[in-house]
């Protein structure tokens, strides 16, 4: 059994230092879950007017909210807390909370006016059993209205997403714009109305002041949606209430085929600025599909008048006025291709009417480092109090940085390159007072105030911390890039480069080996930065190592780098994370018998395919709602454009599929080498998942039980294609964690 030339007492020895120690009791691995997850997020910051107190010291208030898993109630819990920071005009005097955290229970939108004299609220809440959204306008400390929208009936849903909501004070404070799904006809059956053909609701008609037609036989009519994330949202519109008048007034005007969204006041309150999607001939999914045709419109709110005010041929998001009201920021990126790109930064001059590309695509990296702007959002506020400069935060390489560009120049300075922790996210900028978040791979997000430097001195921005994180001393984490060996390289697109990020348990025995995770990204063009996840720290916390690869075609990287995937899905980005695996064994402090593959999505699709193609180095594998046929994916998924696209066509709305075309994409799925796989596969598959529908999985799962494959399907109900519900994602995690331990024998 053993080689006669190593002595036994050196054999036992030797598998003795090799094993390292992984937490493998459940109750063990739930407690540290638990844990983890008591660090909560940051999800929005706003800084209040400046006030002057009677010595001539100047101080505002920070708003901020948070998120954070609560396993014993099973939901997300939001609350905010509340920071006083006296300054100067440059920088932070002093700081600090000002009072405790607040649960925020029922609230969907909220927002504080200009002047911050008044907030206004929209709320949901079950009144006598019946669900109901309703408008608050609160002042000072009271309640100054309530309005209820539902039972109002001018239009459907109040939209809360980040895709299409909003909830926006007039500069007048007098009025409040957002968007609402379009009212329905009320429907009933040709059999259960009077012979007559038309009814009327007695209830309706005194709310609404007009006879509300019932129209027959159309309860069954298919209303299209928005996507993954967007169910139920199909046709938007902008609706603005009168405070004083308690009026509300759905927008005419906009073009028949466009959805808006994402709207503001314009300067003056003359009418509105808001984004529109076309969604002729149909709807195509929206969630992280930057790609959509849309454009910049406004509408007049005296005349009617629509005009479309950035090209036709674009998809643009996130328009942010200036504080000078003189100029409009958006991005703007191509349609179809890609789903996520390198975006431009382009700035309409509200007076002269003349657009410009402040920061165009950028395809390699520039000799400064700046990879280009691959954010999918710009943050609420975002100028400089000149109206000068715009601040973003965006991924460069695996590093999410701030960023500053100049508009006039178009000159982009980092304002955090030289720093020691991993990732920046900006919240929010008011009066050059920045808010931002900052986390590491250990260490979870923080809270800080900076003042924005003036023009040439960036890099001296001072922060003050809010809200303190500790680093995890018992995790390590580095950056490790990789170049593709020539045969790799693409032709096309030669010469590109990429990186993971691999964490390690600080502690471990001298000579022992770790088990390996290997974690690719989903999208595939999305990136992994160096920021706190929950997962990660914990199964680090357990005793792996965890490597996480951003492949060729990543964001972050470049516009050379996304196109160079298109077409070489299944081979490329495979090759790419073996090989990063490969280096990475290679240093010797990993065991080779003890990998493990775990992803989502294209994620997800990149494990199967990983085990396909390298069926003996794989020990467990596990796949969140993947990606595992294009062939059968691309009648059933929210997104059909990305089928054709990854497989290395363009796409078109009247496509028609040759059998050569779909011949390609099953070539480049994993279900054409999984005759091969050995490896255990866990599926976790969301039952209203439309973006890579449950099918996809179940074709798997049908085909490994053919061959007898080791193979167990999770299927949740309720959940979409993040299985981000909480009990979703702890028990996700917690069976991943589990299978992972027995499949490679911890
Ligand atoms: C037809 S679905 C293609 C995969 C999907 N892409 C875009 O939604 C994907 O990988 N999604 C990622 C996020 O980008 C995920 O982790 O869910």
């Amino acid at each position: 059994m053993f080689s006669s030339r190593i002595p036994f007492h050196r054999l036992i020895s030797r598998c003795a230092v090799m094993a390292s120690k992984v937490l493998r009791e459940a109750a063990e691995i739930a407690q540290l879950y638990r844990d983890q997850c008591r660090f909560p997020a940051l999800c929005r910051a706003d800084v209040g007017p400046v006030i002057t107190s009677r010595f001539g010291g100047q101080y505002c208030n920070v708003y901020t909210e948070w998120t954070q898993r609560d396993l014993e109630r099973n939901e997300n819990v939001k609350f905010c807390r509340q920071y006083i920071v006296f300054h100067d005009d440059t920088s932070v005097v002093y700081s600090g909370p000002s009072g405790n955290c607040t649960e925020i229970k029922g609230e969907l939108l909220s927002v504080d006016s200009p002047s911050g004299d008044m907030k206004a609220v929209l709320r949901e809440s079950t009144i006598k059993g019946e669900d109901k959204q309703l408008l608050e306008i609160w002042h000072k400390n009271r309640k100054l209205k309530c309005l209820n929208l539902t039972t109002l009936n001018k239009h459907g849903k109040v939209y809360e997403d980040d895709q299409f909501g909003c909830l926006i004070w007039s500069h007048s404070e007098t009025h409040l714009l957002y968007v609402a799904e379009k009212k329905r006809p009320k429907t009933e059956s040709y059999f259960q109305g009077p012979e007559t053909g038309l009814l009327t609701d007695e209830e309706d008609t005194i709310k609404t002041d007009k006879k509300e037609e019932t129209v027959l036989g159309q309860q069954f009519e298919y209303y299209e949606d928005w996507g993954e994330a967007l169910v139920n949202k199909s046709s938007p519109v902008l609706c603005v209430l009168d405070i004083e008048g308690s009026n509300i007034t759905v927008l005419e005007g906009i073009p028949a085929d466009i959805s808006p969204g994402q709207a503001f006041w314009s300067p003056n309150d003359t009418g509105l600025v808001f984004v529109g999607w076309w969604h002729e001939p149909f709807r195509l999914g929206l969630k992280y599909c930057a790609n959509r045709r849309s454009s910049l419109f406004y509408v007049d709110l005296a005349s009617g008048k629509c005009e479309q005010l950035s090209s036709s041929s674009s998809a643009v998001c996130s328009p942010r006025l200036s504080p000078d009201h003189c100029r409009v920021v958006y991005m703007e990126c191509g349609v179809f291709g890609p789903h996520q790109q390198c975006n431009r930064l382009c700035m309409y001059d509200w007076y002269t009417k003349q657009t410009s590309v402040v920061v165009d695509v950028v395809q390699r990296a520039r000799p400064d480092g700046f990879t280009g702007i691959y954010s999918s959002m710009l943050s609420p506020r975002c100028w400089s109090a000149d109206s000068q400069r715009v601040l973003l935060s965006c991924a460069q390489r695996c590093r999410k940085d701030l960023l500053v560009v100049d508009t006039s120049t178009g000159e982009v300075t980092s304002l955090t390159s030289q720093s020691e922790e991993g990732s920046w996210s900006l919240l929010n900028i008011h009066r050059d007072l920045m808010v931002v978040s900052c986390s590491s791979p250990n260490c979870p997000p923080d809270l800080r105030v900076g003042f924005l430097p003036e023009k040439g001195s960036e890099s001296k921005v001072s922060w003050v911390t809010l809200e303190e994180t500790q680093p995890q001393a018992d995790i390590s984490w580095q950056t490790l890039n990789f170049s593709p060996p020539p045969e790799e390289d693409n032709s096309q697109y030669p010469g590109l480069d990429f990186n993971a990020i691999l964490l390690k348990p600080k502690e471990t025995t001298a000579g022992s080996k770790l088990p390996l995770i290997v974690m690719p990204h989903g999208g595939p063009h999305s990136v992994l930065v160096s920021e706190w996840f929950l997962s990660t720290s914990v199964l680090c916390k357990m005793g792996f190592g965890v490597l996480l690869v951003n492949y060729r075609g990543s964001l972050g990287f470049g516009q050379d780098s996304i196109l160079s995937l298109p077409g070489n899905i299944g081979t490329q980005d495979v090759k790419d994370v073996q090989l990063a695996v490969d280096s990475v064994l290679k240093h010797g402090d990993f065991d080779e018998q003890k990998i493990a593959v775990v992803g989502g999505s294209h994620g997800g699709f990149l494990a199967c395919h990983l085990i396909g193609q390298y069926p003996e180095f794989y020990k467990a594998c596990v796949a969140r709602n993947p990606v595992t046929n294009l062939a059968s994916m691309i009648g059933s998924t929210d997104i059909p454009d990305w089928c054709l696209v990854e497989a290395g066509y363009e796409y078109n709305t009247d496509i028609h599929l040759e059998p050569a075309i779909l011949e390609q994409m099953l070539n480049k799925s994993p279900i054409k080498h999984v005759s091969k796989v050995k490896t255990p596969v866990l599926l976790m598959l969301g039952e209203d998942d439309k973006r890579v529908p449950s099918k996809q999985g179940i074709e798997y799962y049908r085909a490994l039980k053919a061959l007898q494959v080791p193979v167990r399907l999770l299927w949740y109900p309720g959940n979409n294609h993040s299985l981000s519900k909480v009990d979703a994602e702890s028990d996700g995690f917690m069976n991943s964690a589990l299978w992972i331990i027995q499949h490679l024998s911890l």
